[in-house]
């Protein structure tokens, strides 16, 4: 793409894994194709809801054998003896990280089920689509700053970790835990994309600079005319930051 800066060489791989890249696909030939596309400039891929249902897991295990790192983002929720048994059979897969629903019980039977493997947790605390109209209407009587605090607490004390979410909250969250928290951020828009369905929004730089350890980016490399290059330029924001 012209314009676009050229991957720096000797950005160190820890800077590199930041860039977690979501393979929001349906088929393998798909997936295949894109990972070809952003050959090396990417590193870890998240394999989510959509992947999943359509040979994602077959798929997260190829990754795995070449050499990639894998977020498997399931949200699991459900009651704790099944949460508790979907996560140890998940921690067999060889992913690095596994997303939950932050919710207590969830989150106290994921950490049991996943208990002496390096599988790590992360609870989804807030959806960046939504927005604290969209958590009234859920009948939620606080907004997304006080949620996302409370989960963050709760996901502390269940030893998750980690947490999903908007760059928007990870400067205080950041501030209350320090390094005990993984802060994972979707919601990325680099200046000038579209924010389509996500409502808590920021730039890469915008969003490292707020404390997030690592940024999970879809549709703005995905959809792109040129994925590597819009991942290139991601890279180097996030290593300009
Ligand atoms: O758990 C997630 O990864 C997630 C949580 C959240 O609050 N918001 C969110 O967008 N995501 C995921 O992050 C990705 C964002 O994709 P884009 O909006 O295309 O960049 C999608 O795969 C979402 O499923």
């Amino acid at each position: 793409m012209p314009g676009a800066p050229a991957l720096d060489r000797t950005l160190a791989p820890n800077l590199r894994e930041k860039l977690i890249v979501a393979l929001d696909v349906s088929t393998p030939s798909e997936a295949s194709a894109l990972v070809r596309a952003l050959g090396e400039s990417v590193v870890f891929y998240k394999i989510g809801m959509e992947f999943a249902y359509g040979g994602g897991l077959a798929f997260a295990d190829s990754l795995i054998k070449d050499g990639k790192q894998v977020f498997l983002d399931l949200k699991l929720h459900d009651i704790p003896t099944t949460v508790s048994r979907a996560c140890a059979n998940v921690a067999r897969l060889g992913a690095r990280f596994l997303t939950v629903h932050a919710y207590p019980q969830t989150m106290a039977a994921a950490k049991s089920g996943v208990a002496g493997s390096p599988l790590q947790l992360l609870g989804v605390t807030v959806m960046t689509s939504y927005d604290d109209r969209d958590l009234a209407e859920a009948g939620f009587a606080c907004g997304v700053k006080e949620l996302v605090a409370r989960r963050a607490a709760q996901a502390c004390a269940a030893g998750l970790d980690g947490l999903i979410l908007s760059g928007e909250e990870a400067r205080s969250v950041r501030a209350r835990y320090g390094s005990n928290l993984l802060l994972v951020t979707p919601g990325i828009r680099p200046a000038g994309a579209q924010a389509s369905d996500q409502k808590r929004t920021m730039t890469p730089a915008q969003a490292i600079e707020a404390g997030a350890d690592y940024l999970v980016v879809g549709r703005p490399v995905t959809a792109a005319k040129d994925p590597k290059a819009a991942a290139q330029e991601i890279l180097a924001e996030i290593a300009a930051s």
